[in-house]
């Protein structure tokens, strides 16, 4: 049954099955032609959709509550703004245009003013483009873009969604998430674990299926037709773990935490995380359209560090670019943006950013009494190392270090050990940059996977240096959380790992019941497997 079956990358754990919503696409800018044989009437179209469109975030706000309501009121509210409409008018009427396109065309007008006024006005151009893109959808009798609200539990299927949209689900409506595009490690399949909602990516063919209702297996990346029955995934029983990284032999890996939000931090402690290896601080913005203050940021961040005092934190400085971009981080187009300027290399042209930052992280330490260290991304020398870590110091915090997730960086480990506290390997784009397969495209994604023995070699380098050099390696790219993996990257000289809270539980099991030559067994046998294949038969050898 081909047609009804189809196969992904699984990459959010769970079975889940419910009808089907789709993700409307990007509408892009209407056409200018033909130009409406009768101006007046085509004018005459645009008011009533407007109310159309008030009408539904109307009804909408009513059944919504707190800030979604808040949101939608003032959508609505934009919708029917009578600078815009009638500016759209007199661009029919004047230009000849279609109304779809004199909307667009008058909302850049406003778009713009508001982008040139900066701060908080800067902020409402995303809201002028929300309002534009309902009104030129129902002009055009299509669904608006987006991520439609959910009326019900529903299973939803998309090209691709950005991180901001992906954060912005509510695991109670979203039963499962599937994509046509995507990678294992792209940042949408990252929050789709955070979220524990189940999720298929790289799915080819799920936007041509004809499927009212869909059953999707985010473990073993089957989705299918479902006979219209609604199940949430169920929720694993937790594995018993005691909290503490330690092997069977009293080796020690400290198993912690990678979090974005607050909601993520809480998520963690429960589980039991030593602290934090990896606190994505782009995830805290993925939404603003202006720098925030120190002030928000010492905020923003306290509320994540709070459920760890006394515990330690490794803090990453904004990874903005590529896949995550940020709108007050922006960088000029570019061909490849994840071979241009991302992560660190922002900081470089925008260095007052990352002063300003780290002296946001530095407060918010002191509020919270976490033992906080930072950690710059997109290494690629150590003189690049060097400089973050001078800066880091000259804003009072002890401990710096750097992301090795650029094969220049893991091929030159000893010269950045010799300069930072401590390094962490970025696995999800070590591995995209190792096999030049963009994390974010599904075609590649077999070559984006952790057990690939050429990824595995690079991570060996990184661990012997700090092995050598005695400063800690950690791993909090999503190798990290493959239990059996993590025995292997234990033996290749890691000394943390980082991941998930979903995880935490399985890999602090795993490796209770493990020992640290047995782990070395299975990473020469992984380093020196030909396949991905291989290499988890090798690892299993001794496990
Ligand atoms: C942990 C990593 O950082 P991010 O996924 O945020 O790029 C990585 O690249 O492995
Ligand atoms: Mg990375």
């Amino acid at each position: 049954m081909s047609s009804a079956r189809l196969s992904g990358v699984g990459v959010s754990s769970g079975r889940a099955s419910g009808p089907v919503v789709r993700v409307a696409e990007p509408l892009g800018e209407p056409p200018a032609t033909p130009a409406p044989t009768d101006p007046a009437a085509e004018a005459a179209r645009i008011r009533p959709a407007a109310e159309r469109v008030v009408a539904n975030l109307e009804e909408r706000a009513a059944a919504a509550t707190g800030d979604a309501k808040a949101v939608l009121e003032t959508t609505a509210a934009m919708a029917a703004d009578p600078a815009l409409l009638a500016q759209a008018e007199k661009v029919v009427t004047g230009d000849g245009l279609p109304a779809a396109r004199a909307v667009h065309q008058a909302a850049a007008g406003f778009i713009s003013a508001l982008e040139a006024a900066g701060g908080y006005m800067a902020e409402r151009a995303r809201d002028v483009r929300d309002v534009r893109d309902r009104l030129v959808a129902e002009l055009l009798g299509v669904p608006a873009p987006g991520v439609p609200d959910l009326a019900s539990p529903s299973v939803l299927v998309a090209r691709d969604l950005a991180p901001a949209d992906t954060a912005g689900l509510d695991p109670a409506k979203v039963l499962a998430l599937v994509t046509e595009e995507g990678g294992p490690t792209s940042h949408t399949a990252i929050l789709a674990r955070s979220l524990g909602i189940p999720a298929v990516v790289a799915c080819r063919g799920v936007l041509d299926l004809a499927a009212d209702s869909l059953l999707v297996d985010g473990d073993t990346g089957v989705v299918q037709l479902s006979d219209g029955t609604v199940r949430a995934a169920h929720v694993q029983g937790r594995v018993e773990w005691n909290g503490v990284g330690v092997l069977r032999d009293g080796h020690r890996v400290k198993v912690l935490g990678n979090v974005g939000s607050p909601a993520d931090a809480v998520a963690a402690a429960a589980a039991g995380a030593e602290g934090v290896g990896l606190f994505r601080t782009e995830f805290c913005f993925l939404s603003a359209g202006t720098e925030p203050s120190v002030e928000e940021q010492r905020e923003a961040y306290a509320a994540v560090l709070a459920p760890f005092e006394g515990k330690p934190v490794v803090v990453r400085t904004l990874d903005a670019g590529a896949d995550k971009p940020l709108a007050f981080l922006s960088p000029d187009p570019e061909p490849n943006p994840a071979l241009g300027v991302r992560g660190l290399r922002v900081a470089f042209d925008r260095p007052d950013v990352l002063t300003r930052q780290l002296d946001a992280i530095a407060l918010a330490a002191a509020d919270t009494g976490a033992d906080v260290s930072v950690m710059a991304p997109m290494v690629a020398t150590a003189a690049e190392a060097a400089w973050f870590v001078e800066r880091a110091r000259a804003a009072g915090i002890r401990r710096a270090g750097v992301m090795v997730e650029i094969p220049a960086a893991a091929l030159a480990a000893r010269e950045i050990l010799a300069v930072v506290d401590f390094v962490s390997l970025g696995t999800n784009d070590l591995a995209q940059y190792v096999f030049a397969a963009d994390r974010q495209v599904g075609a590649v994604a077999a070559l984006n996977d952790p057990w690939q023995p050429a990824l595995l070699r690079l991570v060996k380098l990184v661990g012997d240096a700090g092995t050598e050099l005695d400063k800690p390696v950690g791993v909090c790219g999503e190798a990290a959380a493959d239990p059996l993996l993590a025995c292997v990257l234990t033996g290749l000289g890691v000394t943390s790992l980082s991941m998930n809270h979903t995880a935490l539980a399985g890999v602090g099991a795993k490796l209770a019941t493990t020992s640290f030559d047995l782990c070395q067994l299975a990473a020469r046998g992984a380093v020196a497997a030909a396949d991905p294949a291989s290499a988890k038969v090798a690892a299993r050898a001794p496990h």
